[in-house]
């Protein structure tokens, strides 16, 4: 529990992040209920004294140790890191990496478990479901403190989960927009992005980089 009025996260220093999507600038935060160490990734954008600016581009990037690290096909998540950090890189705005969201909150050891189920016919919700954990038990709270604390109260948020939109503004950030985060559908994760389009709501159009042969 917090004390009242003590910072719910804690910033570090700001430090230069050179990278293969370009120069960034990094910070910690340290959740100070939890103990999660978020990271954000900024790079600067556009002249925001201009009249009436776009929001800044925000990309909330739930952890994905398979994905992210390993460059899994089985979902999504490295290849949207990747779209974000260029994409952040050429516009201006903010990755925000957010810890303790693995596997939507269940942790890395359930997610492999939910593959397992997967493996054995399920899909990504009913494996959940089988383990009797939630489907998604994850928390925006922290993340709307960092963007709040970084002055970002008005974001045009990269996401194709309209729950992640509505968590987010719960707590305070209004979002702008919805900017699209969508990557080519591969054979590997199809029925992943499937599942996501047709039981979580996700806005997804499940293009292929290359069209299916014909004949
Ligand atoms: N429980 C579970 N988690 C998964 C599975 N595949 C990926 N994840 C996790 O899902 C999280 C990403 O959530 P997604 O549902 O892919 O996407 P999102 O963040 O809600 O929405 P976007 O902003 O559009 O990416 C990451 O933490 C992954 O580790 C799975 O099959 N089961
Ligand atoms: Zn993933």
């Amino acid at each position: 529990m917090t004390a009242p009025g003590a910072a719910g996260v804690v910033p570090g220093p700001e430090v230069r992040l050179p990278t293969a999507f370009g120069d960034f600038a990094a910070r910690v935060w340290t959740d100070a209920r939890t103990g999660a160490e978020h990271l954000s990734v900024s790079a600067p954008g556009a002249d925001r004294t201009a009249p009436d600016p776009a929001a800044p581009l925000v990309r909330l990037h739930s952890e994905c140790l398979t994905g992210d690290v390993f460059a899994s096909y089985r979902c999504d998540c490295g290849e949207q890191l990747e779209q974000a950090l260029g994409l952040i890189s050429l516009h201006g705005g903010t990755v925000l990496y957010l810890r303790g969201h693995e596997g939507r909150g269940i942790g890395l050891a359930n997610k492999l478990r939910a593959y397992a189920l997967q493996e054995a016919g399920a899909d990504t919700v009913e494996a959940n479901e089988q383990l009797g954990l939630p489907v998604d038990a994850r928390d925006y709270q922290a993340a709307a403190e960092i963007l709040l604390q970084m002055g970002l109260d008005r974001i045009r948020l990269l996401t194709n989960n309209p729950a992640k939109r509505e968590r987010l503004e719960a707590y305070g950030v209004h979002v702008d927009a919805m900017v699209p985060s969508e990557v080519p559908v591969r054979a590997e994760n199809e029925r992943y992005l499937q599942t996501k389009r047709d039981r979580m709501n996700h806005h997804l159009n499940l293009l292929r980089a290359h069209p299916v042969q014909q004949g």
